[in-house]
């Protein structure tokens, strides 16, 4: 980015923010722009005071009372508002920072499926949430910038009476401090996204390291020290980029600071060559003083705005890249779906991952995709919800084409169950009304769809019920893999969608339980369709329909009794569970 292209980043920047801060918290942005401004006029008016104190030297105590009064009263307020506007400007920072947070992940939460776990995404949203506490600061380095340059102003026209030239020279001491800000800011942008990228690595690292289910296998492997010696690794990189950018901004002070200190020694020797007598002198050497700190103040602020620019250019780029969330509206009803002709191939493959693949079920049907590791089923399942756009072939629910809806209308009809469950630390309530995108559900439903999920006995012996901590890592109460599952089925209950798709929903749940979900699933199977992937030959029995997929298509399909009678692909994965 070039130096007027920083200046407008930092423009259009501070514009965004001081519309959001009008927008979210009006009064408190008003409250910090009195406190700046009373702030910013006192400089000039101490030169005024100080210039009249100083024509008042010799006489009366009529004549030098009131000055000094007026210079010690601007003293007070000097310093009294210094703090207030502090206080005042933290205070808004803190609601601003907690409104931008919220409207973060109100947007992560709202991310369609395709987007979500992207690398980039991932990263984008990393960058956003270390730019949430600069975002809050924004506003009120704009008003302080704003501030800053009033203080200038004034102070040039106060001193431009003792000396133009002083006058001038204070004003121009900003410039320094301004340009090497600008050129700062364009280093800063480019280590932005590589410095985000590898503070989120760094994280995810740290995370296993302190996540119950990965620390536990490490504690036991005796092997956290390699996760902490990857994490180390990656800070250090990411340490690196920012060392660099701070070595660039330690030089860049050197220069500014020496320019700064140029100009206003210019200005002092104007006001000593050009200063009306002892008074001029005395008003104007205090007048290029608080040029000084003004044109800290200045550099400061502006730095500011020129830095945070590029993460308000991220942190809006990814708000306004999501559609806000359309509800998920979960359908009554469905009658069928069908797959057709599916073929789907990953990005960067050429080989498909499915081909060809067809399959239907209709209500009160529970149908069965099986195949061995990397067949394709969960390629299938991900290409029905509409999370993988199929290369051609077409799914329809009640007959219509499914890409007619939006993602949002679409995934209203299904539930789903993945292998990759959530094990959700909150309260066993929480936990569960998750299934339902609203968030709402009185408690009866919520115990009916524990109980449906076989988790009810175990939620019953837990002291606080619906209210407790589930996850050891809050004091919680710790669950088995098979416990969390059931819960995780509980949510799908409790969603009661048209269409269920479970991928092996019983995988960590004992043999005894497994047996009573999956004949709860078949009690109940009339109310909606069922898809269910499963290694399980048992299982497949009752099934209304199986369909054995291989190498991405499907090779056989059948009732388990007519699979087995075929002797092909299907009784040979299953030869040893049903031999
Ligand atoms: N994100 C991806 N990118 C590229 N290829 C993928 C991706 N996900 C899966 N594949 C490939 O697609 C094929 C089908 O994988 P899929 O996950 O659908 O199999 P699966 O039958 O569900 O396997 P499993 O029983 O192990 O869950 C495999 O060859 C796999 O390597």
């Amino acid at each position: 980015m070039t130096k007027a292209g920083a200046f407008r980043a930092a423009l259009d920047a501070s514009a965004y923010s001081v519309r959001r801060a009008w927008a979210y918290s009006p009064r408190w942005l008003l409250k910090s722009i009195v406190a700046y401004l009373v702030l910013a006029v006192t400089p000039a008016a101490q030169v005024l005071a100080v210039s009249w104190l100083a024509h008042t030297s010799g006489g009366t105590a009529r004549e030098y009372v009131p000055p000094l009064v007026a210079l010690t009263a601007l003293l007070g307020v000097g310093q009294v508002m210094d703090q207030n506007s502090n206080m005042i400007g933290q205070r808004t920072e803190n609601r601003l920072r907690t409104h931008y947070q919220d409207e973060l992940m109100r947007t992560v939460a709202a991310l369609p499926p395709q987007r979500v776990g992207l690398a980039q995404t991932s990263a984008t949203i990393q960058g956003c949430r270390s730019s949430l506490h600069d975002l809050g600061r924004l506003v009120t380095s704009v008003v302080a910038s704003v501030g800053a340059l009033v203080t200038a102003a004034a102070l040039c026209v106060t001193v431009w009476r003792i000396s133009p030239v002083a006058g001038v020279l204070v004003v121009a001491a900003l410039l320094p401090n301004l340009l090497v800000f600008a050129w700062e800011a364009r280093m800063q942008d480019e280590a932005f996204v590589p410095y985000g990228e590898w503070e989120r690595r760094t994280e995810y690292a740290v995370e296993q390291l302190v996540s119950q289910r990965t620390a536990t296998e490490l504690a036991t492997l005796g092997s956290g020290v390699v996760v902490a010696e990857v994490a180390d690794a990656r800070r250090r990189t990411a340490d690196a980029i920012i060392d660099r950018i701070l070595v660039l901004l330690t030089r860049s002070g050197t220069v500014s600071g020496g320019g700064t200190a140029i100009l206003l020694g210019g200005a002092l020797a104007g006001v000593v060559v050009g200063g009306s007598g002892g008074a001029g002198i005395a008003a104007g050497i205090v007048g290029v003083l608080s040029g000084v700190a003004a044109t800290r103040s200045a550099g400061f602020s502006f730095g500011r705005l020129i830095s945070f620019a590029p993460k308000v250019r991220a942190y809006r780029q990814f708000v306004e890249s999501v559609s806000p969330s359309v509800d998920t509206q979960i359908r009554a009803d469905a009658e069928s779906v069908s797959a057709r002709r599916l073929t789907v191939t990953y990005p960067g493959s050429d080989v498909p991952a499915i081909r060809d693949l067809s399959v239907s079920a209709e209500k009160g049907q529970i149908i069965a995709l099986v195949g061995v590791n990397g067949a394709g089923k969960t390629t299938a399942i991900n290409t029905i919800l509409g999370l993988l756009e199929p290369d051609s072939g077409a799914v329809t629910v009640d007959g219509v084409d499914a890409t007619a809806l939006p993602l949002a209308a679409r995934l209203g009809y299904f539930g789903l169950l993945t292998q990759e469950f959530g094990r959700y630390e909150f309260t066993v309530r929480d936990t569960i009304r998750i299934g339902r995108p609203d968030g709402k559900a009185t408690d009866d439903e919520i115990w009916q769809a524990l109980d449906s999920a076989h988790a009810g006995d175990f939620v019953r012996r837990l002291n606080d019920g619906l209210d407790a901590q589930l996850g050891s890592q809050f004091g919680g109460v710790g669950l088995s893999g098979g416990q969390w599952q059931r819960l995780a089925l509980a949510r799908i209950y409790l969603r009661g969608a048209p269409i269920w798709i479970l991928d092996e929903p019983t995988s960590a749940i004992d043999a005894e339980a497994e047996q009573q979900i999956f004949a709860e699933l078949q009690r109940t199977k009339s109310d909606r369709i069922t898809i269910v992937v499963s290694h399980r030959a048992w299982t497949l029995k009752g099934m209304d329909h199986i369909y054995v997929l291989e190498e991405g298509r499907v090779v056989e399909h059948g009732t388990y009794e007519q699979l087995i009678s075929q002797q092909r692909r299907f009784a040979q994965i299953f030869a040893e569970q049903v031999a």
